[in-house]
């Protein structure tokens, strides 16, 4: 899995690591170059100045030369490096991104009912571009030290096998340490993911628009604030004792290893008259032994590093490996027949982590052109059932018959064509009118006379033909030049997108929330026509709607208890009469 993900990535970037593959290469010998470049040197200017003559001073000059021009070229390398790193961190972060949010806009709705999902999803997007960019920039890094450590090796070898024992002991315990580090870091961002992410609700709390009247009116501040320090002081508090810890331990080695290298370089000082070193060669040696010794370290750190990345990148793979709904029905078809006959046969459902059933065997059947009602208490699962029907919950049990085929089996791109639903908290985009009419059926978003039809229908026309730009204007106050509209102007907006729709079972939840008496009227008038060659299921409180129904199906905690017309069920004198009766009771 982990192979399949690295291959598509590196795909993408494939041009820029070559070009690192080249720096890598360039990188690997410069350091042995420029030791023996300083050695010479050294070793030119010590002969010129002791005994003179223009020779060495030539000679000096040009080892300079040399080696100024190896900086300058280091410093040019770089530079593209750095160009290099910025243009693969920006294609890895497009196709990180893009596979989150492709993933996240289709897995089923369920997952958004679990807590766990969004710590899921919060450590599948923190840093995972950067983490895919080390991973596939550290083999050549790897390879690049080792380069660097051959030719290194060699100059330390020929002055003493014991300075590279002692190079290769002294790398061990950093690497063992950030091993270990690297584990616990990750176990603490684990642990810290829940904690994190109610710091940022709690932020987000005090800065959206969102609850901005309501904190103003219940003065929330304080409250909210307070909150939200206590949790940011918690979490701050673990992280750092956490990294306090770390850097003791990582410091207190790193002391050590200095000490045991200063013994080395004092050693030489010891040894160096026995093999009659140069100064040059002292300093070569001297600077080979520390640029081995810091190679080693890298390298232990790289191994490390390497292992906190593909740890911290499982996250990423595991969430993008959560099954779609496409995943989860091998069998499923992309096109269905019009469908005329909507029937639910023993449905019964319950949310995850929930040990009762929100549904229960619920059964029922709906033909083409009828006009459905349900009603029931707040809780009774009415919600839940429209969601199960429009099969954004496909984990139920029991089946839903779409004409003669079974909507498990259908895909969610086949579903669209035939359903439909407007839901009481519908979405505000803050684009234009045309694109928050055109997402009830986007295909046709060219279809102007259609959008200004259904937004006749819906009433909207009225107030958006008075407005500067028209059906161009942009609504909400994200983005400047913005209109915001009033709860029923948003209303009748979201419910174009129902008569826009071509879908032939099409579904809202308490459409007339936020509308004017004249406005709720015109619904239940254009409510027939909508209903014309289609199934209208509406879920509403005001029983006064539901009179012109073909069906209403009332419900009670998760059961269908009555079903029948207005008539039938005011002859049954049940539950829908007795609501019936004490909303008609406060208009008398
Ligand atoms: N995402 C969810 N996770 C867990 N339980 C849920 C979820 N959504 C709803 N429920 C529970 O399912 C039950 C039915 O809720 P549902 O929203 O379907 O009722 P409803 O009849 O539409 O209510 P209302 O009239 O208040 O809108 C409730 O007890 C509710 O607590």
């Amino acid at each position: 899995m982990f192979t399949k993900y690295m291959i598509f990535f590196w795909k993408d970037i494939k041009r820029e690591l070559f070009f690192l593959i080249v720096v890598r290469l360039l990188n690997s010998i410069s350091p042995v170059i420029q030791l023996i470049i300083t050695k010479n040197l050294i070793d030119s200017l010590s002969i010129y100045f002791q005994t003179g003559g223009k020779e060495r001073l030539h000679e000096s000059f040009l080892y300079l030369f040399i080696q100024s021009s190896i900086l300058i070229s280091n410093n040019l390398i770089s530079m593209f490096e750095r160009i290099n790193n910025s243009k693969m961190q920006i294609k890895i972060n497009y196709n990180v991104e893009e596979k989150i949010i492709k993933k996240s806009s289709n897995i089923p709705l369920y997952n958004y009912d679990r807590g766990n999902f969004y710590d899921q999803l919060l450590r599948a997007s923190s840093g995972q571009s950067q983490r895919v960019v080390e991973i596939l920039n550290g083999p050549m890094l790897f390879v690049q030290y080792l380069i660097t450590l051959m030719t290194l090796v060699g100059i330390l070898l020929k002055f003493h096998y014991f300075t590279l024992i002692t190079c290769l002991i002294l790398s061990i315990p950093p690497l063992m340490l950030n091993l270990y580090l690297s584990k616990a870091r990750y176990k603490l961002v684990k642990e810290l993911t829940p904690l994190s992410r109610k710091v940022n609700y709690l932020l987000n709390i005090l800065k959206s628009k969102e609850y901005a009247k309501e904190i103003r009116i219940f003065q929330l501040q304080d409250y909210f604030i307070e909150r939200w320090r206590k949790n940011f002081q918690i979490s701050s508090k673990i992280q750092l004792t956490f990294d306090y810890k770390s850097s003791l331990t990582q410091n207190l080695l790193n002391c050590i290893c200095v000490v045991v290298i200063a013994l080395n370089l004092a050693l030489f000082v010891f040894i160096g008259p026995e093999q009659k070193l140069s100064i040059g060669e002292y300093l070569t040696i001297s600077q080979a032994f520390i640029t081995v010794q810091g190679i080693l370290l890298s390298i232990a750190l790289s191994i490390s590093g390497s292992y906190e990345n593909f740890i911290q990148l499982s996250d990423l793979i595991e969430f993008l490996e959560i099954p779609e709904d496409k995943d989860t029905n091998e069998e499923s078809v992309d096109t269905i027949p019009i469908v005329r006959k909507l029937s639910v046969n023993n449905l019964s459902y319950s949310y995850e982590g929930n040990s009762q059933f929100t549904l229960k065997n619920i059964s029922f059947c709906l033909e083409r052109g009828q006009r459905v009602a349900i009603v029931g208490k707040n809780g009774a699962g009415k919600s839940t059932l429209v969601k199960c029907l429009l099969g954004l919950y496909k984990n139920y049990s029991g089946t839903i018959l779409y004409g003669a085929t079974d909507l498990k089996t259908i895909s969610q791109k086949a579903l669209h064509k035939h359903v439909s639903a407007i839901f009481q908290d519908f979405s505000k985009y803050n684009f234009s009118i045309i694109e928050n009419i055109a997402v009830g059926e986007i295909s046709k978003i060219e279809d102007l006379q259609q959008i200004k039809s259904a937004a006749k229908k819906s009433g909207a026309s009225d107030f958006i033909e008075k407005l500067p730009m028209g059906y161009s204007t942009g609504l909400g106050s994200m983005f400047d030049k913005g209109v915001e509209l009033s709860g029923g102007q948003w209303q009748k907006v979201a419910l174009s997108r129902a008569y826009f729709s071509e879908a032939e079972i099409i579904v809202l939840d308490e459409p007339a929330a936020s509308l004017d008496p004249y406005a709720e009227a015109d619904l239940y008038q254009n409510f027939s026509d909508l209903s014309e060659d289609r199934i209208t299921i509406m879920i509403s409180h005001r029983l006064n709607s539901c009179v012109n129904a073909d069906v209403i199906l009332v419900m009670d905690n998760g059961m269908i208890i009555e079903q029948g017309s207005h008539d039938e069920l005011i002859r049954l004198k049940g539950i829908y009469t007795e609501m019936y009766s004490l909303q008609s009771k406060n208009f008398n």
